[in-house]
């Protein structure tokens, strides 16, 4: 079998136990099995939650903290026990872990994020395991994460997994709660995730998890949109995971052929920019992006919105003001205002700007 690139993420409720505190004998069991698929060849990514879970105990409260501070302070306890142990685990199979704490702010910041890139593939190249989980002592409430399964799809898209794994306490979707509902259905495959599949799914989940089902199709809907594959369940065993890579696992599994990569630098573009501005654009100009693949030249635009500067991010809106595109664009705002509707021969006498494309499609993610 082809040697793949696999993000496992693991839920709270998979590490500790329903009142709080880290189970070792779960631990060990998904070390176990990361550690099979490891020897088989494969690359491993961890993201691993459970620090607030873990930690929330050893200081005193009886369940886990609401307050910012005491999840702060809980997490800060809880991950270095975590790690203690993964180190601790993995090191009877001689396989060497290496720590990344992660918040929002390091994907939005481009710099940062070409960081988290290298970062991790250096410790892939050298046969290293990250093991990843938010910075919860530092991560500034209404930036986090909040729950790692977007922060494991976004880790699976920045390195092009093969395969992202949501390893939960559960083995797969169902078409309702199955704790609520004893009736519900389980899918074993789909091909891809609706918003209304999203909207009817619940976000309630264990005593110690965040965000339930929800979150996860959240996830997988974002990991499928950058070109990796999900499976959502659970498994017992060492081979739990080569189970899983087979086609053989416990859960539900996410995904069609279709599914293709997004580059880096698209995947920044698309999830973490922050936009400065929008341009909006005719109809020509609007077929031509998104059926023809072309760049969006100065001759297709209308109309320009806010005040930007060359290399900022912008959307691309239609004449109906829905948006089409994100890009990053080579001309200011007040240049734009000026070129907009010019052929391109035209808008270079008036700018002295060297690029034709106003954003060209290499810096251009449709939506
Ligand atoms: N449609 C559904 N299918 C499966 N599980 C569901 C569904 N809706 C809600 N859940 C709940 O989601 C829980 C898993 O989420 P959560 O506790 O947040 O897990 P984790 O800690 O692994 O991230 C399950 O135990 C189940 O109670
Ligand atoms: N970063 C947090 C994870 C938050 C959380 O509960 O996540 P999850 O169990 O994956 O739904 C922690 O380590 O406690």
């Amino acid at each position: 079998m082809k040697k793949q690139r696999i993000v496992v993420k693991i839920g709270s409720s998979s590490l500790t136990n329903e009142t709080g505190g880290l189970s070792e004998d779960k631990l060990h069991e998904h070390v176990d099995a990361i550690a099979k698929l490891k020897q088989k060849g494969n690359e491993v990514v961890l993201i691993s939650s459970g620090a607030v879970a873990a930690g929330f105990k050893k200081l005193g409260y009886p369940a886990r903290p609401v307050t910012i501070a005491g999840r702060q302070s809980a997490a800060a306890v809880g991950q270095s026990l975590l790690m203690q142990h993964y180190g601790e685990s993995f090191a009877r199979y001689n396989m060497i872990t290496a720590q990344m704490l992660l918040t929002r702010n390091n994907f939005k910041n481009r710099e940062q994020y070409r960081n988290i890139f290298q970062a991790l593939s250096e410790l892939l190249r050298r046969d290293v395991i990250p093991i990843i989980n938010e910075n919860d002592s530092v991560a500034i409430d209404e930036l986090t994460f909040g729950d790692n399964d977007m922060l494991s799809a976004l880790v699976s898209g920045i390195i092009s997994a093969d395969l992202l794994i949501l390893l939960t306490d559960i083995n797969g979707l169902y078409d309702k709660n199955p704790r609520e509902h004893p009736d519900a259905k389980k899918y074993n495959f789909i091909s891809e995730i609706s918003d209304g599949r999203i909207e009817e799914t619940s976000a309630s989940g264990s005593s110690v998890g965040t965000g339930g089902m929800k979150t996860k199709l959240l996830a997988a809907k974002t990991a499928l949109s950058l070109g990796v594959k999900c499976f959502i369940g659970t498994g017992e065993g060492e081979d739990k995971l080569l189970d899983v890579i087979e086609g053989k696992g416990d859960g539900t599994y996410i995904g069609s052929p279709k599914t293709a990569r997004i580059t880096n630098n698209k995947q920044w573009l698309g999830l973490h920019s922050q936009i400065s501005g929008a341009i909006v654009v005719d109809e020509g100009a609007e077929a031509a992006l998104l059926n023809m693949g072309k760049s969006l030249l100065p001759a297709g635009i209308v109309k320009i919105e806010g005040e930007f500067s060359v290399n900022d991010v912008v959307e691309i809106k239609n004449i109906r003001g829905k948006q089409i595109a994100r890009g990053q664009v080579n001309y200011t705002s007040n240049e734009l205002k000026k070129v907009k509707g010019m052929a391109s021969f035209d808008a270079k006498h008036v700018t002295e700007r060297n690029a034709s494309e106003v954003v060209h499609r290499d810096h251009m993610i449709l939506i």
